[in-house]
């Protein structure tokens, strides 16, 4: 008896996908780090494979349903974002140049726009309308990055911290060699 064309066509088109799995299983490899993966699951990409001829590429996250495996919290992004604030603050000259003291009101204006996290940058616009930004010199910036994380620390129930103690806490980046100097200057700040 002939087969029905239909039934044809769904044998024909299992086998296409059969062959386009079987290709792309060649680019995708297992990782063998992964602990939450078992036997039978593989990733969409793996970030440990053995290193292939673009290794010096950036590799992206596993996916697992198409989703990053490990989202930012908004407290790391909190944590991470406070600490570079701090350490430029740290690197802020004595003396800043007029460019310096722009660049960072305009930084602080971005931050309160475009800050991941809506509910926080809502918060800190608030935040630095009642407290204009002090960028006269490092101790004027630092003091007030202090005050407004404390201002922030406030309203999330967070103890405040002493901000006479907020150099010793928070220094310049540590780099050898001075790498991190912008043009072979020693501040950080160009200067
Ligand atoms: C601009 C901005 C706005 C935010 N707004 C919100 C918000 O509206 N809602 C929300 O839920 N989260 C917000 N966050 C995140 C929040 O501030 C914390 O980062 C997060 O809750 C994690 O807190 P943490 O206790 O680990 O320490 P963090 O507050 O992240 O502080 C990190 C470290 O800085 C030091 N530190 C603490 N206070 C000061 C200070 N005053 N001066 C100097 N150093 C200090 C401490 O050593 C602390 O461990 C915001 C973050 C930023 C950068």
């Amino acid at each position: 008896m002939s087969e029905n064309p239909l039934q044809l066509l769904f044998q024909s088109f299992g086998k296409v996908s059969e062959c386009v799995q079987t290709h792309l299983s060649r680019f995708i490899v297992p990782s063998s780090s992964s602990p939450s993966l078992t036997k039978n699951q593989n990733p969409l990409v793996s970030l440990h494979s053995q290193p292939a001829a673009d290794s010096h590429l950036l590799q992206p996250e596993v996916i697992k349903n198409g989703k990053s495996s490990s989202p930012t919290t908004k407290e790391e992004l909190g944590r991470a974002t406070w600490t570079f604030l701090h350490t430029l603050a740290a690197q802020y000259p004595d003396k800043p140049t007029r460019q310096q003291k722009k660049d960072v009101k305009e930084l602080m204006a971005i931050l309160s726009r475009m800050y991941p996290c809506k509910e926080c940058a809502d918060h800190f616009k608030e935040v630095l309308r009642a407290n204009p930004v002090q960028v006269g010199s490092h101790d004027e910036f630092s003091q007030w990055l202090c005050y407004v994380h404390n201002v922030v620390n406030r309203s999330l129930g967070k103890l405040v911290f002493p901000c006479e103690r907020v150099d010793a806490r928070w220094g310049k980046l540590e780099c050898e060699q001075r790498a991190c100097d912008l043009q072979g200057i020693s501040n950080g700040f160009g200067q």
